[in-house]
């Protein structure tokens, strides 16, 4: 199934280097997802669909249910009705981060990295590569209380991908970037495609959009309420 066969409630557009590419192995697919929370019909029958070295915008107004959508794609919430089916690994980084104040970064990616099987030395190296990459050098033992913003959310999103997951979910990641990081920060993204990666990520940057193989437009929270 295509964006384009999206259900009322959103616009799907596709272009990019993958479009009309069918033969590209699909990594996530969501089909005619609800969410009703009480009287609140959030999502209205939304598809999505993600290949392999894809970029993947989901765009909206305030409520309109981005973040709920890639919730239940990450499983953390349960559709009222719909599929998702997920291939490969995946990883997913919340809009807020679940950090421990009094844990370094170094302690961070040791600890994150031990729950997928990674020995300390590797978690910290692969973090650190990370946080380079996105233009963070130093601090690396530094509790994370002691952070700016930024920075804790540098950490935030690094903890999602220290696994190099095949499919990364990205709830408006760069949140408190400068403007460097922010480009780096999509370079990265970039890097990921051109690896085969996909990515899924919430975005009111709409000027980013033309770095993004497919963006969905869940509309408008009036769209989401009638
Ligand atoms: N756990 C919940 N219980 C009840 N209502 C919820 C819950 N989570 C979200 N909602 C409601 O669902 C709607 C969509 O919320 P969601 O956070 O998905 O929107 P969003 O598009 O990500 O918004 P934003 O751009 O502000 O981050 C909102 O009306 C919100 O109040």
């Amino acid at each position: 199934m295509d964006l384009s066969d999206s259900a009322s409630q959103v616009t799907a557009t596709r272009h990019g280097p993958t479009e009309g590419d069918s033969s590209t192995p699909i990594r996530l697919h969501a089909a005619d997802i609800h969410k009703r929370y009480g009287k609140n019909h959030v999502l209205k029958g939304v598809d999505l669909t993600v290949r392999a070295g894809e970029v993947v915008a989901i765009i909206g107004a305030n409520g309109c249910g981005k973040s709920t959508l890639m919730k239940i794609c990450a499983g953390l919430v349960s559709p009222s009705s719909g599929v998702v089916e997920v291939d490969e690994s995946m990883a997913y980084c919340p809009q807020q981060a679940g950090l421990m104040g009094f844990l370094t970064a170094d302690e961070h990616f040791a600890l994150f990295g031990a729950g997928h099987g990674m020995d300390r030395s590797e978690a910290q190296a692969t973090g650190r590569q990370l946080a380079k990459s996105l233009a963070w050098d130093g601090g690396m033992t530094t509790q994370a209380r002691h952070l700016s913003g930024g920075t804790q959310q540098k950490l935030n999103l690094i903890l999602a991908a220290l696994t190099d997951p095949d499919i990364l979910l990205l709830d408006e990641p760069y949140q408190g970037f400068d403007r460097g990081s922010y480009i780096d920060f999509w370079d990265w993204v970039l890097q990921r495609r051109d690896a085969g990666k996909s990515t899924l990520v919430i975005t009111h940057m709409l000027n980013s959009l033309d770095r993004v193989d497919a963006v969905l437009d869940l509309g408008t929270k009036a769209a989401a309420d009638s």
